[in-house]
């Protein structure tokens, strides 16, 4: 089995609120109905997410009470969650939604807890669960964030996932030079090269997306649009994590 993330920077247009970029997500659908074997899909917020979390003051470790800022980061997530539904069932993928919202939640000592039982299910019957970013219950503290990457780490250990690939506006991740790195073996590697994400991003760009990635016993990849059909078909691709 097979986990691909799609980057919200690569589905939307992160600097415009709620725009889906319809050509980009074409291209992922198109590459991942090319694809036959298991696989679960994630996407992250982009412009549907981060902006309303942002706007709402709330992010992975800054809860809020307010149930109007809950539902609507959880509503803009499902509205992109159609939207890449539609796309992929365009391409003749089995895509259903898995919506962590009503899924998870995070203990009192911040831990995710993600029952995967359904997703599992889900595969063995044929489908392609498609889960995203979004916000989850906290306990102590309302409701936080969790991440598509976050969720990417959680479905591949609990599912034994035997690679794990993230789909981000960039082909890989840069070094100071500004050249890919080939391969990732410890944070200190990269660590000087990795900021934060360009836009209005609270979940934390590709310094949080490598330490996480790292945690995996299985090897991760982060590339772009061109790399999701080699991606699939087994090929290193971009940066291998691991
Ligand atoms: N060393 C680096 N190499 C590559 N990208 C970097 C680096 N440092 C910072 N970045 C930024 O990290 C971004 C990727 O993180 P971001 O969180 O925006 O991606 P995403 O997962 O596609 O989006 P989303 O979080 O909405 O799902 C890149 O677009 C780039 O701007
Ligand atoms: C902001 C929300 C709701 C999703 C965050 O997921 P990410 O884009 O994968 O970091």
């Amino acid at each position: 089995m097979k986990v691909l993330k799609l980057g919200g920077s690569v589905i939307t247009d992160k600097d415009v609120p709620e725009t889906v970029d319809e050509r980009n997500l074409e291209r992922a659908a198109a590459a991942v109905g090319g694809y036959d074997g298991d696989l679960v899909v994630v996407h992250g917020g982009g412009s549907f997410g981060h902006h309303h979390a942002s706007a709402h003051g709330i992010s992975r470790t800054r809860g809020s009470e307010d149930y109007e800022g809950v539902v609507a980061v959880h509503a803009a997530m499902q509205r992109l969650n159609d939207a890449v539904l539609a796309a992929l069932h365009a391409e003749g993928v089995p895509a259903v939604p898995v919506h962590p919202f009503s899924a998870g939640f995070r203990n009192a000592v911040d831990d995710l807890v993600l029952p995967t039982g359904q997703v599992r299910v889900l595969l063995r019957e044929g489908f392609v669960p498609v889960l995203h970013g979004d916000v989850v219950a906290h306990e102590g503290r309302g409701a936080t964030i969790v991440s598509g990457d976050e969720l990417v780490v959680e479905v591949a250990d609990h599912l034994d996932a035997e690679r794990v690939g993230l789909c981000s506006a960039v082909p890989g991740v840069y070094d100071e030079a500004g050249d890919v790195v080939g391969r990732i073996e410890s944070f200190e590697d990269v660590e000087a090269a990795l900021g934060g994400s360009q836009s209005t991003d609270v979940t934390g760009g590709m310094a949080t997306k490598v330490r996480e990635l790292l945690a995996l016993s299985v090897p991760a990849f982060v590339f772009d649009l061109d790399g999701v059909a080699a991606f699939l078909a087994g090929d290193d691709v971009g940066t291998r994590i691991g």
